[in-house]
């Protein structure tokens, strides 16, 4: 049986093995306070604008010390755009354990993922650098494609129980609520530095949902 290859979606844990040593722990700490801070920079001044030294005072620690976390700026780009899209596992589990439908699912999912855009640092870092790809010079996960797949399963099953409008595509659907939910954020950060994103986002769900609903 063939590996399941990891999509942007697989957890992306590092095994904390039980009872890890509290010399493990502090570095674990440390390499979240890095990881955050880097966060908070490369969404305020985006990539480029955000050097290590930044990242090293905005923690208050050395240079050193950041680097022997993260060994370059890029190496920090992946972890966060990394963890970004780790956090959607966690977000689906919550809602599927709510019992709704596959359309009400894939509706309070997007809706979570809208709060974790206004709330969550490394959700907002990780937009951001997607956005700045063509100038990090590192391998970073394909955007999109795996919010697409995730949504298009959800309205394939949908679809099987008769939930979807006559003539609804899940592909097409799929695809037009990512590009309709980037878009939406990306609006709320420009206008608003995303303080609306959770009720722009409710406005034009409602619209799509009513749209494809049978
Ligand atoms: C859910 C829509 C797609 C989502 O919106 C912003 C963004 C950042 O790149 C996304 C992604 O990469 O999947």
């Amino acid at each position: 049986m063939p590996e399941p290859q990891p999509t942007a979606f697989t957890p992306h844990r590092t095994p904390v093995r039980r009872g890890s040593d509290p010399k493990q722990e502090r570095s674990a700490r440390t390499r979240l306070r890095v990881l955050m801070g880097a966060a908070q920079l490369f969404t305020e001044r985006g990539f480029r604008h955000t050097s290590v030294k930044d990242v090293a005072d905005r923690v208050e620690m050395t240079k050193g010390a950041v680097y022997f976390h993260y060994p370059t700026k890029e190496a920090l780009a992946v972890a966060i755009v990394e963890e970004h899209y780790a956090r959607w596992p966690k977000v689906l589990d919550e809602v599927v354990e709510e019992g709704f439908g596959p359309l009400g699912t894939a509706a309070r999912v997007l809706e979570r993922a809208a709060t974790a855009f206004r709330d969550d640092v490394i959700v907002q870092a990780g937009a951001r650098l997607q956005l700045e790809r063509p100038h990090i010079d590192a391998e970073l996960p394909t955007p999109y494609v795996d919010w697409v797949s995730l949504l298009e399963s959800m309205l394939t099953s949908a679809e099987e129980l008769g939930e979807l409008r006559p003539g609804v595509t899940p592909g097409r659907a799929a695809r037009s609520l990512v590009s309709a939910f980037f878009g939406s954020q990306h609006v709320s950060d420009v206008l608003s530095g995303r303080a609306d994103v959770v009720e722009r986002w409710r406005d034009l769900s409602d619209l799509l949902f009513r749209a494809i609903r049978a």
